[in-house]
């Protein structure tokens, strides 16, 4: 087997020293949210771009200064389409009659086709509004639409790319390209699968595609959905998956043949939650912070369902099925032989929920020990402080506006083993 540490991808635990992620800026698209279309495109407010840039600026300052390679999405895929082969890959998926219409294709293609790769790439993340396409493209049809409905998209923005974690996920030595639950995010696997395609990071690169689609052929995976949020490569051979929301069991169970039949991992635990928008994926409600230190949000944290998956050529499925007889955390403290400290979110009845909200349980391990977390959650992040966990603080303000925190906003592309 390949040493982890001597390769550029492959993501070994969830708190090992994080050695390149990727992430994606807000942009353009969040410059479309209105109180209008906030709410169906998975936003809880409209945001303040400027502020939102500056404060991601921060959190990327802080992941260079320790040391971490930071990747953002928006330039790699600029980059990729500047390549003529990727740019037509791309647009071959994305410009065609069930995502734009016949009526505007042709038109579309022509405009997009001419246009220098970085503004591409921002509409690409960003959205084409009807307003966007410029003269006479798209004829009488277009103008029609737009007098229709002057706020009205061609290719509807996709503001939760800044959500990097959830579109694909790399467990060991391969990735997950996400099929989607939501339809607003659907389209968000394409474009970071393109970068995994044809960028010279990446291209050279040996992996394994765990599940979704290498050729991005839209393709209905039904029930079959999985996200990021849910995923979490723990090591000694076990990934941690939420069955959530977003991540169905029909997409575990997916997963858990490939990764057992290329002997990728042993066991898979999978953490049954509520389904709520406030556990819309486990890593709103539980992370990793260290060795031997999670935090989590009690309330839902408590009543989590964790079953085990284990490859079992005696079972007819393949493998076998068990649900265990205690809870998520002495689960895994067994699995691992590591006795987890757990810090809960911290505050009264009230607090621990707003806390909770803003991602107070949802922070990203930088090395063992040190994580990146909102800088409001000060009950929470005192007891982090406490249990011996360095918090290192970016500004929620306008980022967590979507529901999302440190671990929600990062792409871990290659990470250290924790447990050897
Ligand atoms: N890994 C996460 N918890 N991601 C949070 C994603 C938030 C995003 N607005 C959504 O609803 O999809």
């Amino acid at each position: 087997m390949m040493n982890p540490l001597d390769a550029r991808i492959g993501v070994w635990s969830e708190a090992g020293r994080l050695r390149r992620a990727l992430v994606c800026a807000p942009g353009l698209a969040h410059q479309r949210l209105t109180p209008n279309n906030c709410a169906q495109l998975l936003f809880d407010d409209v945001i303040w771009l400027q502020q939102a840039r500056r404060d991601h600026f921060d959190f990327v300052a802080k992941m260079v200064d320790r040391g971490v390679d930071v990747l953002e999405l928006p330039d790699l895929l600029a980059d990729v389409m500047a390549m003529g082969h990727a740019r037509d890959w791309v647009l071959d998926r994305k410009v065609t009659d069930d995502l734009v219409g016949t009526g505007l294709r042709l038109d579309l293609r022509a405009w997009l086709d001419e246009l220098p790769a970085a503004e591409l790439a921002e509409f690409l993340i960003g959205g084409v509004s009807y307003q966007d396409v410029p003269g006479d493209a798209g004829g009488d049809f277009l103008r029609a639409l737009r007098e229709f409905d002057p706020e009205g998209f061609v290719l509807p923005p996709l503001p939760n790319t800044m959500f990097m974690r959830d579109n694909t996920s790399w467990i060991f030595r391969g990735v997950t390209l996400n099929p989607m639950y939501w339809t607003a995010r659907r389209q968000e696997t394409l474009l970071t699968t393109a970068v995994y395609n044809f960028h010279p990071d990446f291209a050279d690169e040996k992996y394994d595609v765990w599940l979704g689609d290498p050729d991005g052929v839209p393709r209905d995976h039904s029930a079959a959905t999985l996200e990021g949020g849910d995923v979490m490569p723990i090591g000694r051979g076990i990934v941690l998956i939420g069955l959530s929301e977003r991540t169905s069991h029909q997409a575990i169970t997916k997963l858990a043949h490939r990764l057992f039949s290329a002997g990728a991992a042993e066991r898979i635990i999978i953490a049954g939650l509520p389904k709520s928008r406030a556990a819309m994926h486990l890593d709103t409600v539980f992370t990793f912070c260290d060795y031997d230190v999670v935090t989590a949000y009690a309330p839902i944290v408590d009543a989590i369902v964790p079953f085990s998956l284990r490859p079992d050529d005696a079972a007819p499925s393949g493998v076998d099925i068990r649900r265990e007889d205690k809870g998520l955390v002495p689960t895994l403290s067994e699995a691992l032989g590591v006795d987890f400290r757990l810090i809960t979110t911290a505050g009264d009845t009230y607090g621990v929920q707003r806390e909770q909200w803003d991602d107070a349980n949802n922070v990203v391990a930088i090395e063992p020990g040190v994580v990146i977390g909102y800088d409001r959650n000060v009950l929470t992040n005192t007891a982090l402080r406490k249990a011996g966990v360095e918090v290192v603080t970016i500004d929620a303000s306008e980022l967590g506006r979507g529901r999302g925190g440190g671990r929600c906003m990062t792409c871990p592309i290659l990470r250290d083993p924790l447990y050897s």
